[in-house]
Formats: C-alpha cells, sequence, structure tokens
C-alpha cells in the first residue's frame, strides 16, 4: 500500500487548490483585470519576478489585465539626485514643468520598461505604453496649484482593446495629454482607476504596501462600502497616500467597475490569491448589495 509522505500531502494540497481554483478560473475567463502596480509595491527583482509571473498566469488563463503602474519612490530618487524636493498635497505631487520631464523620463523609460521586461522574462507579451498613446488619457488640469498634474476627462482604450485580441499585456505608464499639447503627471491610483472605469473591468486591484485598509485600531477592513469610506476618510483614519486609493475607488465603483480590491503587492502571489482562491486577500470594496 502507498504511504502518505509529508512531502507528498503537500502535493495533494496543491492539486487541491488548483482544483478548488476551478470555478474562479471559469468566472474569470475574459474578464478585464486593471492592476495598479505602486512604486512601493514593486520591492526587488524577486518580488518583481514574482508580480511578472502573476500577470502572464492570467493571461494564459484567459484574464485579459492590463498593468497600471506608479513609481513615486523612483520619481523622488531621480529628483534628488538632480537636487531637487517635491511636496505632495493630500497624496499628489507638484509638479511644476522641469518636474514633469523628470516624472515622464522616470515612468515611460526605466520603470515602464523595467516592469516589460519582467513580464516578458516570463513569457509573456507585453507592451508598454502611456496615457498619451493613442489618445489613451486625455487631461484637464487637476488644480493650478498643483501645476502639471492631470485629472484624467477622456479614456479612450481601443488600444488596449486591440493589444487584447491580440494577447498582448498592456503596461501603462499614467501620464495623459492635455487639449493644449502639454503633457500631465497623474496621480498612478487615478490613472489605473480611469482606465478600470472606461473598461467596466471586473475587478480594479491597487497593489501597495500595506495589507489593505486599516482602520482606527490598525485593524486590516476586509470588506468596505463606498459609505465606510467617506466617514473613514472624514474622520481622518484614511489619510495620505491611502487617500488616492480609495478616491479612484469610489470613482470607480461609480464608473462601473465591479470591485475594487485594496492589496500587499509584496505578499507573494498576490493577485492570484485574490482572483482564484477562497481566501481573497486585502480590503474588498463595493457598492452594497441591493
Ligand atoms: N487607513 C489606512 N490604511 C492603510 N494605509 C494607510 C491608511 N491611511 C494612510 N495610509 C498610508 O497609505 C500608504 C499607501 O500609500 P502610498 O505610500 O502612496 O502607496 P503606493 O506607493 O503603493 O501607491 C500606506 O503605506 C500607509 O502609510
Ligand atoms: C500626481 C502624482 O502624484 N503623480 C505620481 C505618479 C507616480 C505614482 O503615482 O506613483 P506611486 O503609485 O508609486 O505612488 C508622482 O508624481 O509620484
Amino acid at each position: 500500500m502507498r504511504k502518505q509522505t509529508a512531502m507528498n500531502r503537500d502535493w495533494i494540497a496543491t492539486a487541491r487548490t488548483l482544483s478548488e481554483a476551478l470555478p474562479y478560473l471559469q468566472r474569470y475567463t475574459g474578464a478585464i483585470v486593471v492592476i495598479k502596480f505602486g512604486g512601493h509595491a514593486m520591492g526587488d527583482d524577486a518580488e518583481m519576478e514574482s508580480f511578472a509571473r502573476d500577470v502572464v498566469l492570467m493571461r494564459q488563463v484567459g484574464v485579459n489585465p492590463v498593468v497600471v503602474h506608479g513609481g513615486g519612490p523612483m520619481i523622488n530618487e531621480m529628483l534628488a539626485k538632480l537636487g531637487v524636493v517635491s511636496e505632495f498635497v493630500k497624496g499628489k505631487r507638484v509638479t511644476d514643468a522641469a518636474t514633469v520631464e523628470v516624472v515622464e523620463m522616470v515612468l515611460s523609460g526605466r520603470v515602464n520598461k523595467r516592469i516589460v521586461q519582467a513580464i516578458n522574462d516570463q513569457g509573456g507579451k507585453a507592451v508598454g505604453l502611456s496615457g498619451k498613446d493613442a489618445g489613451l488619457i486625455v487631461c484637464d488640469q487637476t488644480d493650478p496649484a498643483l501645476g502639471f498634474v492631470g485629472t484624467p476627462s477622456e479614456v479612450n482604450p481601443l488600444v488596449l482593446r486591440q493589444l487584447f485580441e491580440a494577447g498582448m499585456i498592456p503596461v501603462v505608464a499614467p501620464l495623459g495629454a492635455g487639449h493644449e499639447g502639454e503633457t500631465f503627471n497623474i496621480n498612478g491610483d487615478t490613472a489605473a482607476g480611469a482606465i478600470a472605469a472606461a473598461l467596466k473591468a471586473d475587478r480594479l486591484l491597487l497593489l501597495t504596501d500595506v495589507a489593505g485598509v486599516k482602520n482606527a485600531a490598525g485593524e486590516v477592513v476586509t470588506e468596505l462600502t463606498p459609505d465606510h469610506i467617506r466617514k473613514m476618510t472624514a474622520s481622518g483614519v484614511i489619510a495620505g497616500g491611502m487617500i488616492p486609493k480609495t478616491e479612484t475607488a469610489l470613482m470607480a465603483i461609480e464608473g462601473g467597475v465591479r470591485a475594487v480590491v485594496i492589496l500587499d503587492g509584496r505578499a507573494p502571489n498576490a493577485c492570484l490569491l485574490e482572483l482564484f482562491t477562497d481566501h481573497g486577500a486585502g480590503s474588498l470594496i463595493r457598492a452594497p448589495r441591493p
């Protein structure tokens, strides 16, 4: 008789996880999942590789993933080398004409190409672009006090749909074009939300460096409604970089996205856990069920 060793018990658990994934794989076939990959979630090469594998696996099982990335820490690093200090107001960088040039160079150059390369190294076909390509994101100025910071006013996702049809994975840098030919710096969460709403995505995953949205006691809240978010923001429990994320979640849900999840992108296989297992991860935000 065959004995169950500790090792083959592990294999049985792995097989069970794969089998349990079936209903989720079926649910997400053909689904559009927009993933915001924040600068703080990018971490080291091993974390980047794990993220890229998850994205390639999603595509392999029939999901249409779109990666929209940030890169705030990488912009800070470059600005520091150039001796420029930048200020944030409610999570958005005050961006003058010289700063927007650095922002575009870092986001469309170093950060975008690192992600594209990581996905392609895992056997995916990633295509890097920014919101300025093919009229993807047209912006209005958010507030004159913030300089070249844009709020998406028009999103034309045709180029993304064409890339899906060709089996490719779009990787989008959060920049937009103004009506006068200006380049606008868009907060990565805002850009991801606008793209998710234009695509009426099934899921928007906002990957960051905390396990989810925390309450006043510091515990992660696993399910939130727009109303909870408004109360937690008014009381100051949601602050700093979490504000653009939760604002984005509200906007995306109003715009027709089915649900938004804020989760820790540094946790191994965070996206797969969220999409394909019973466990979920992070904080799920959706409109209350009628
Ligand atoms: N209620 C909250 N729950 C969780 N994080 C919060 C909350 N309020 C503020 N934060 C802060 O928001 C940060 C995430 O935003 P940010 O640093 O801009 O992330 P990213 O670079 O991934 O976009 C967290 O690291 C945390 O310090
Ligand atoms: C207007 C604005 O603040 N733009 C952001 C764009 C990058 C970003 O959003 O990066 P993370 O997601 O890594 O924070 C910035 O300049 O830092």
